[in-house]
């Protein structure tokens, strides 16, 4: 009886994950009703608006609309992503050193209501930018970056387009190993190591076609475009120095806000594959594993949830060490080194994408978008968000289960 409640609760559409899709919300909405026209225009023209220094004035014109009629899921998530441009826009047009601090009631007022439907914070996040944010340009043509396009950008045009729509990829390239994770936990449950080889390599071969698609980034995003252009529209207003106190939602909280810029930490995926492997055993992993555990308030509460439920789940580590079986412990280890591949190559990306051009900026780089990263020393590796990365990367490693 508890193996079927275990297997009832791991099942994805319980958790709004796609079988096609995994956490990629499949056919977003790109059109909201015409009485949000003015959100639309706006977001839909932020490039040129903030290049022509009008997106103040058009959003102190803006009206107070009413969210009432936002009912259905996918308007919400549009909604909630066109109001994530904007504020972003609102609040780094004039750059990082002189970022708005009080956030107009036209927009925050909307905003905040929709990031409470939807349980999200009110600031720009993954889920909107990455996972919600795409079109197919030929409707009956292919999944590939060249029949995809981006709803909303930012200032930085192709690069910002190609980084969104390269995570999205990638994130797509995940979904067979998100939908083998219920396969695993039953297998785990039934003790049925046949089908939980096959359900491990299926994580495996997904996790080296997510690397595939992240070798794309190199062809749609440039690295000086990225680090000096797109990434400061990333940026948060949580212990960044520049905005003490966080962000003045006006209309919403008589005193100012601190929310983190986005970061991939927020990606539900790889904290699906870190808990189900173990990667991080407990939060006494240091301030790494607690910074990535506070990222899941970030994600989409039912995203949240299915991470939560693989925790709660019985512990694939265990099954597999007790199992004795070389070839299921080998069908594990090669799940753990894929993970670490690809962590591996992202470093490389972040080097070639932060450090170098940080080592070519004259005066001192400015604030990663969030917390955990700070200003890139002079072209060392040794920035915090490169800890970060690395110390996950080790930790990633040290999840091998060793000839017993
Ligand atoms: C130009 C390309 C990229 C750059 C410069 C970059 C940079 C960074 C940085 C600085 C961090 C640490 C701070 C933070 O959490 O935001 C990070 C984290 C992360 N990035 Fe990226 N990133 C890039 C592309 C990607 C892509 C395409 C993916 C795939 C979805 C990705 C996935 C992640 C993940 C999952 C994390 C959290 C740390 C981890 O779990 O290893 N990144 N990235
Ligand atoms: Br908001 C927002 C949040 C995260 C990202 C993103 C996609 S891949 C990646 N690595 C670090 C950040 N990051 C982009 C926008």
């Amino acid at each position: 009886q508890d193996k079927t409640s275990a297997e009832n609760l791991i099942k994805i559409d319980r958790y709004l994950i796609s079988e096609d899709y995994g956490f990629v919300l499949p056919h977003p909405q790109t059109e909201l009703p015409s009485y949000f026209d003015p959100w639309m225009e706006i977001a839909s023209n932020l490039s040129q608006l903030i290049e022509n220094c009008q997106l103040h004035s058009k959003v102190e014109k803006m009206p107070l609309l009413s969210t009432h009629a936002l009912t259905d899921y996918k308007e919400q998530r549009l909604a909630h992503l066109a109001l994530g441009f904007i504020t972003m826009g609102y609040v780094w047009q004039e750059g990082s050193d002189k970022a708005q601090k009080v956030l107009p009631e036209t927009l925050a007022v909307p905003f905040c209501k929709l990031s409470e439907i939807l349980d999200l914070p009110p600031v720009l996040v993954y889920a909107d930018c990455v996972l919600a944010n795409w079109k197919k340009k030929d409707p009956f043509g292919p999944l590939s970056i060249e029949n995809l396009d981006v709803i909303f950008s930012f200032p930085g045009g192709e690069t910002s387009k190609g980084f969104f729509l390269v995570s999205l990829l990638v994130e797509m390239a995940a979904a067979p190993g998100i939908r083998a994770i219920p396969k695993i936990i039953s297998a785990v449950l039934h003790e049925d190591v046949a089908s939980l080889e096959n359900a491990l390599q299926d994580v495996t071969s997904s996790i080296s076609k997510m690397q595939d698609a992240f070798k794309l980034i190199h062809g749609y995003v440039n690295p000086e475009i990225f680090f000096n252009t797109l990434r400061i529209y990333l940026s948060g207003w949580k212990d960044n120095p520049l905005m003490a106190g966080g962000l003045l939602y006006e209309g919403v909280w008589k005193t100012p806000r601190e929310f983190s810029g986005g970061s991939a930490g927020q990606s539900s995926t790889l904290h699906c594959f870190d808990v189900l492997l173990g990667i991080y055993p407990n939060l006494e992993c240091g301030s790494t594993a607690a910074y990535l555990q506070s990222l899941r308030d970030y994600m989409p509460a039912s995203h949240r949830a299915f991470i939560q439920a693989i925790a709660l789940g019985p512990s694939l580590r265990h099954f597999v060490l007790a199992a004795g079986n070389d070839s299921l412990q080998e069908a594990f280890n090669s799940c753990v080194s894929a993970l670490v591949a690809l962590r591996d190559y992202h470093i490389q990306v972040v080097t070639r994408y932060i450090s170098i051009p940080a080592g070519k900026q004259k005066h001192r780089g400015c604030l990663f978008h969030n917390a955990v990263v700070t200003f890139p020393e002079k072209g060392t590796g040794g920035t915090s968000f490169m800890c970060f990365l690395k110390t996950i990367r080790d930790l990633t490693k040290k999840a091998q289960l060793l000839d017993v």
